[in-house]
């Protein structure tokens, strides 16, 4: 066996703390490390991560070739799926709007803000737990690489003590995800920075990559909902998209081995069991009256969606054998996506957000 099974860049450590929170903060060091791990292996490229990775963390043995393949297709799919999400509000002609939830040490905003691309922000929001959002904040401060690209010095502020921290495009926000959103996220959101941080009335993404699945059913559907309900409030119609990546169908074999390792290391994942098979996933939007909503395993997506120039490259990058069992981990893990369209005239319009995929690669000429 090349990896235990465990989510993703979700190796625990072996310093658990008996906090159950504390263990759930600890996966986004895990996630951060198997980004880095891939980087490292050339997987894919990442200038930002590494000035986000804990200290000696730059020193640790790469993951297994697994763990670096599941990161790499995983990263691959979201990345196509924002990059379209940006290509869209700019086909209708609007600036979008992303909120990371969960954001942990994701590099996404600085990816983006370091292309063209970034002209298409009008905001980009993160939100984790203090302890995270305070390194986070504190990593931007240090880190030329990190600042430069959040505009102009005197414009990138601290704020509620170096939890949180605005600049004209990014604001990250520590919260607990858990408390009930109309308080919580509402005043989030709405406080800090004197005026709204989300208009209701543009192109709004949500990304949730491996962070509803620490939280109950009932606080991760508060938390959509809440979402739905604020855009219903535009004047000009919005559009609400989002996406979930995360693992699922756990009641199998494979699944309860992965749900034991776990737990022996104080992380319970509550919201795994509302999705025990592949058809669920599809609910997750749905039930929230969402138009469309997709998924695809990472399995399904290796094989798929990545030219075969792209598996050709990097099967050369380290040793796999043990397809089975990649293709085995990789059915467990999915991403989920749906687009949720609010009041507004023209048809044509509605189609393009419905047409939102992933594009095979003979489809991508
Ligand atoms: C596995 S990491 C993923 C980080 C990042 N999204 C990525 O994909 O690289 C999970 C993240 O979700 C955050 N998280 C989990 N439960 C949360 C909650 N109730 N409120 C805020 N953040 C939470 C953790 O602190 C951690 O940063």
């Amino acid at each position: 066996m090349h990896a235990k099974p465990a989510p993703f860049g979700g190796r625990l450590q072996s310093s658990i703390q008996p906090d159950g929170d504390a263990a759930i903060r600890q996966t986004d060091s895990d996630a951060a490390l198997a980004r880095f791990s891939a980087v490292q292996k050339q997987y894919f490229t990442d200038p930002f991560i590494k000035h986000l990775l804990g200290r000696g963390s730059q020193f640790q043995p790469p993951r297994p070739p697994l763990i670096n393949v599941g990161t790499y297709v995983r990263s691959e799919a979201i990345d196509a799926l924002v990059d379209q999400w940006l290509d869209l509000s700019h086909a209708e002609g609007k600036k979008c709007q992303i909120v990371s939830l969960g954001a942990g040490s994701d590099t996404r905003f600085w990816r983006i803000a370091n292309t063209p691309r970034k002209d298409l922000l009008a905001s980009y929001v993160e939100i984790d737990f203090p302890e995270i959002t305070t390194k986070k904040a504190m990593s931007i401060r240090k880190n030329k690489d990190l600042s430069l690209l959040l505009g102009r010095p005197e414009d990138v502020k601290l704020a509620h003590g170096g939890t949180a921290l605005h600049a004209p495009a990014y604001h990250l926000i520590p919260l607990d995800l858990r408390l009930p959103p109309g308080q919580a996220l509402g005043n989030a959101l709405n406080s800090d920075a004197g005026a709204g941080l989300l208009s209701p009335n543009l192109p709004t993404l949500l990304l949730f990559e491996c962070v509803l699945v620490y939280m109950r059913p009932a606080e991760s559907e508060a938390l959509i909902q809440w979402f739905v309900d604020y855009f219903s409030a535009g004047d000009d119609g919005a559009v609400l998209g989002a996406i979930v990546y995360e693992m699922f169908g756990l009641n199998d074999p494979f699944g309860k081995v992965m749900l034991n390792n776990l737990r022996a290391r104080n992380v319970d994942l509550p919201g795994a069991e509302s999705y025990p098979t592949f058809d669920s996933l599809l609910q997750r939007f749905l039930r929230h009256g969402f138009d469309a909503s997709h998924a695809l395993t990472l399995r399904e997506i290796r094989r798929t969606y990545i030219s075969h120039q792209e598996l050709e490259r990097i099967s050369q990058l380290e040793m796999l054998d043990e397809i089975e069992e990649l293709e085995l981990v990789l059915q467990h893990y999915a991403i989920t996506w749906g687009v949720k369209l609010y009041e507004r005239n023209g048809q044509s319009l509605k189609a393009n957000w419905k047409g939102w995929a992933l594009r095979a690669p003979e489809d991508q000429q």
